[in-house]
């Protein structure tokens, strides 16, 4: 299966970096497909204007439904067609989690939409909802300046769960976060030199005892979690 990714944003430019590392690679080997489109394509006056007031007043400016209507149209078509995930980050989304990832690794199109300014058009995201399967995503209680960094973190953390993307899948399921797994941050990680700065790896991750290995592994990660992550614990 190919995953088509389409990008809508008025900073396509932001999506270059998905030709390089182990996306690049996702791409030649036919997994994914990335479209990146310019908003501002499908605007007509002079000024390729997206923006205007917020209707009822307040700060800052409100993105206009009128150009993503018609890049919808032309990049995903005017029929309805629930096969098609169509994603809007925003800071009054649903928090994006792995299991979402997981959900999205299996969906064969994904159309990104980036707002900015202070967001876009509510009816917008009504009329995507009777089209497609929409999703109102955040990354977490932080305010970005536009939907392009989320779509960026979101594609990544779907296209590297798609099967035949890493090399060693196993390794997949051994993640934190991953389904099954408890629910438990990743204990410290050691390699070679054994000793650098004055500071010695643990003897116990250089004794070959698997059993202990596996032990204190996990006291640490229980450690970690208790310490930052109390809510995963609950
Ligand atoms: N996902 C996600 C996000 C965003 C996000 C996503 C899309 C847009 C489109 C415009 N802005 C700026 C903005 C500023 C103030 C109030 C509303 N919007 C965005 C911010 N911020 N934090 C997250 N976890």
């Amino acid at each position: 299966m190919t995953m088509r990714l389409d990008y809508l944003s008025i900073f396509p430019g932001y999506f270059d970096v998905l030709d390089i590392s182990l996306l690049g690679k996702a791409v030649d080997n036919g997994l994914v497909e990335v479209h990146a489109h310019d908003l501002r394509d499908w605007t007509h006056d002079r000024h390729r204007t997206v923006d205007d007031t917020p209707c009822g007043g307040g700060a800052g400016m409100v993105m206009k439904p009128d150009p993503w209507g018609e890049a919808f149209d032309g990049i995903i078509g005017i029929e309805p067609d629930p096969s098609v995930h169509v994603i809007f980050p925003t800071p009054s989304g649903i928090p994006f989690t792995q299991s979402a990832a997981q959900e999205l690794s299996t969906v064969e199109r994904v159309v990104f939409c980036c707002g900015r300014y202070e967001g876009i058009d509510h009816r917008v995201i009504d009329y995507a909802r009777t089209m497609w399967t929409v999703h109102e995503l955040s990354l977490g209680d932080y305010v970005l300046n536009g939907g392009e960094v989320a779509a960026l973190a979101i594609t990544e953390a779907v296209v590297r769960l798609i099967p035949g993307f890493m090399g060693n899948p196993e390794s997949l399921a051994e993640e934190s976060f991953s389904p099954g797994q408890e629910r438990l941050l990743e204990y410290p990680l050691f390699t070679r030199p054994v000793s650098w700065r004055g500071m010695d790896v643990p003897e116990v991750l250089m004794s070959g005892h698997h059993g202990r290995i596996a032990e204190w592994r996990r006291e640490e990660s229980l450690l970690l979690t208790r310490d930052r992550r109390p809510d995963l614990t609950d």
